[in-house]
């Protein structure tokens, strides 16, 4: 229990509360929130809700409050935890990792450049150039990666359209001495489309209003968005003074991290490049398709350092084999336009993952000798996309929904495993514990041959035209028996759904319906072989090392590379072995509004969110034996003052044993069990109990102080007198 906090603020641990319920939850979290504290605890798991205003807690005096603590002598803070995290790493050497989760816009990104700040601050004591560094280049290495990988959307003016694993490498000595970042699935649908209200990447809108003149010049881009197919403006243009701050603020950082000269036109280039060719325009003349601003063409082949016949060529062709032969198949104009919006996303996707691999090329850690330095430890944060349920939900939606299954999963799991490791060291008997398990929706979604993706997958390389809802037939074929499947050909009443284009899963987070339209396509995830050849021919050698499979000549290519789906599973499956192989820390972030305001606790969205990161799960496993459990001595320090055996030292054996005398005089006995260094209290209410008995005897000793003490205030001031007079 964090016990620096008054409990007119509630409880602190969730752990505490009288009775587990979703209102009794509720109340507390928002009791909490409207006394601005934003942090509490279900255990060791910290439970966030966004502020939307800056509070005065993360600075240099707050990370020195926190520094080499326990989790429960100071408040609940992010800064808590990465202390905890920080302190399992150096002492016990072991790789620990911080598990960030939540909806759009709740705060992880932000929470985790807390932990990532608080990390910084207690490292390097002795100012070791090195350190520095690294920590310079982590933090530079973020402000790219937002440039790149975060849109304004409707919920988060910063909204982060990618997963992202972090780990931070540390020597024997507990400094930092590199890192490596993940990525998972970038949505670069937004490339091409923006909703009402949203923005392209923020690399976009920094292009056009931070770059200077002569560099617009080279890249023949106007400063006005408008001009642009792909940007939609329209009430949403942030502040364009932001963006060109942030686009000096970006550039600066690509340079310090490392980044050249000729890397950097290039990043700048293939901007301007999917700037441009999303103003191509495409029509039919007769049988042939036709660019009517060819214009446009030379300015991109430009751009990508090649001859405009062959941009034009990969624009209106498409090679394939037939047999031994390769011909050139002409699109229609749909084809065409089709083709170069797989262009434009496939080339700003690969420029994100180059540079995300750049980074990893500067930041990784070097020259590092176990031998000589010993073992070296990692600390990861995992800052990736909540649950979604929109109301059109696509096969972005459904990975994003099977990440959070697969964390979910392994969340309880963990919880679980920690609790009955617990129990074992301090020689408690385990008690079954039902809880949901979540196993049979993750075996829905990846199970090999019966699973959704695989079915896909089995769609997907049919021959000949496969459609979408030749996909929704085959699921409703196998899956038609299946608890947490359902269509409207299984359920012709529910009319939540449309015949030949919904199905639905029933997450362990709630029902979501899934339209299958163009789930094949993006499943495929195509780009001809046509776009990746003229990639790699650039006489850029930046470009042409970022398109090392253009090499391959269209019969070289194999004709069944994995698909979207398939490639996310493998990443989900690598992540949770990697984050199950490490101590595992939970910070679960909660947006409190819509409207990003400070003051507004909307009950039924918080509550929702309650449900779907399984709080209720938490308290409920977390609680199942005991609520609450303290070392022996440290129970003592606190309590000690209640038991005339114990105060103000006790003379027996031991400290359980002192412990018992104490419990016993309570007559708690019938609520507490003995482990070997802890102890046990099963409800809440002894734990109070405690507090109201240690509240009263400290009044009463500090009254008897005041006694004690009052007699000789009375001769000092006696003595002091006649000094004075004199
Ligand atoms: N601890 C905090 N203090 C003050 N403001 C905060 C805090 N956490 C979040 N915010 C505000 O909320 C906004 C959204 O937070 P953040 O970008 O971290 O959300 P997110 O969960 O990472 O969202 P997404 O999944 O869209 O990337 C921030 O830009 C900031 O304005």
């Amino acid at each position: 229990m964090a016990e620096q906090e008054s409990l007119e603020f509630g409880k602190a641990d969730f752990v505490l509360l009288d009775t587990v319920n979703m209102s009794e939850f509720m109340a507390n979290l928002k009791l909490r929130f409207e006394k601005g504290k934003i942090y509490s605890y279900i255990g060791e798991v910290v439970v966030s809700v966004n502020p939307y205003r800056s509070l005065n807690i993360y600075g240099k005096d707050t990370i020195e409050q926190y520094k080499g603590r326990e989790l429960y002598e100071r408040p609940p803070h992010l800064f808590a935890i990465a202390d905890a995290t920080y302190k399992a790493m150096k002492r016990r050497s072991k790789d620990t990792c911080i598990v960030i989760s939540g909806e759009s816009g709740a705060g992880k990104t932000e929470a985790s450049k807390y932990i990532m700040q608080f990390i910084a601050g207690i490292t390097n004591p002795s100012q070791r150039q090195e350190v520095e560094r690294v920590k310079n280049m982590l933090l530079k290495s973020n402000c790219v990666l937002e440039a790149f990988g975060n849109a304004k959307t409707k919920r988060n003016d910063n909204s982060s359209r990618f997963g992202k694993y972090m780990d931070i490498n540390f020597d024997f000595k507990g400094d930092p001495i590199g890192g490596h970042i993940n990525n998972y699935l970038l949505e670069k649908s937004r490339v091409i489309v923006q909703q009402q209200g949203e923005r392209n990447f923020h690399s976009f809108h920094q292009l056009l209003f931070g770059a200077p003149e002569k560099l617009l010049r080279t890249l023949h881009i106007q400063k006005d968005p408008a001009a642009y197919n792909f940007i939609k403006v329209g009430g949403v243009v942030k502040s364009a003074i932001n963006d060109a701050a942030e686009f000096k603020a970006v550039a600066d950082a690509m340079k310090v991290i490392g980044f050249t000269a000729e890397e950097i036109q290039t990043v700048y280039k293939i901007l301007a490049t999917i700037l441009h060719l999303g103003n191509l325009k495409f029509a039919m003349d007769g049988d042939s398709v036709l660019i009517e601003n060819s214009k446009l063409v030379s300015v991109i082949a430009e751009l990508l350092s090649t001859k405009s016949d062959i941009v034009e060529k990969a624009l209106l062709y498409r090679t394939v084999a037939t047999g031994r032969d390769v011909i050139d198949k002409q699109h229609t104009d749909q084809e065409a336009s089709y083709g170069r919006d797989a262009f434009a996303k496939a080339i700003y996707d690969r420029l994100f993952c180059w540079i995300v691999n750049r980074i990893n090329d500067i930041i990784e850690v070097k020259n590092y000798d176990a031998k000589i330095h010993g073992k070296n430890t990692v600390i990861g944060v995992l800052d990736i996309y909540g649950f979604e349920i929109f109301d059109n939900n696509s096969l972005e939606q459904f990975c994003i929904n099977y990440c959070n299954e697969k964390l979910q999963q392994l969340f309880i799991q963990l919880v679980l495993k920690q609790e009955q490791e617990e129990y074992q060291r301090e020689g408690i008997p385990w008690r079954h514990i039902d809880y949901f398990n979540n196993q049979i929706i993750v075996d829905l979604v990846e199970q090999q041959h019966k699973g959704i993706i695989s079915i896909l997958d089995d769609a997907c390389v049919n021959v000949g035209k496969v459609t979408d809802k030749m996909f929704l037939d085959a699921l409703n074929t196998k899956l038609q028996k299946h608890a947490h499947y359902s269509s409207r050909k299984l359920c012709a009443t529910d009319k939540t759904m449309d015949f030949d284009r919904d199905f639905r899963i029933k997450h362990y987070a709630g029902h979501v319906v899934y339209s299958v339209i163009a789930f094949i396509d993006k499943n495929k995830d195509t780009l001809f072989q046509d776009f990746k050849r003229l990639m790699y021919n650039s006489s850029n050698p930046v470009l042409k090392n970022m398109w090392p499979e253009g090499k391959l000549s269209i019969t070289e290519v194999t004709k069944r590379p994995l698909t979207a789906a398939t490639l996310f599973k493998f990443s989900m499956i690598a992540l949770v072995e990697n984050l199950a192989s490490k101590e595992p820390y939970y910070v679960r972030c909660i947006k409190p509004n819509e409207q990003k305001s400070p003051l507004l606790f909307d009950d039924q969205r918080c509550q929702h969110q309650v449900e779907y990161l399984g709080l209720m799960e938490n308290v409920r496993v977390r609680r199942a034996g005991f609520a609450y459990r303290q070392y022996y001595d440290r129970f003592l320090q606190r309590y000690k003052m209640i038991s005339e055996f114990t105060w103000p030292n006790h003379d027996m054996r031991s400290d359980q044993e002192a412990v018992k005398k104490l419990v016993e005089c309570c007559g708690f006995q019938h609520d507490v069990a003995y482990g070997k260094t802890k102890l046990f209290i099963r409800t809440p209410r002894t734990l109070f109990n405690l507090e109201d008995r240690r509240t009263q005897m400290i009044e009463r000793i500090v009254l008897f102080l005041q006694k004690m003490a009052a007699p000789l205030l009375c001769e000092t001031e006696r003595d002091r007198k006649p000094l004075e007079e004199k």
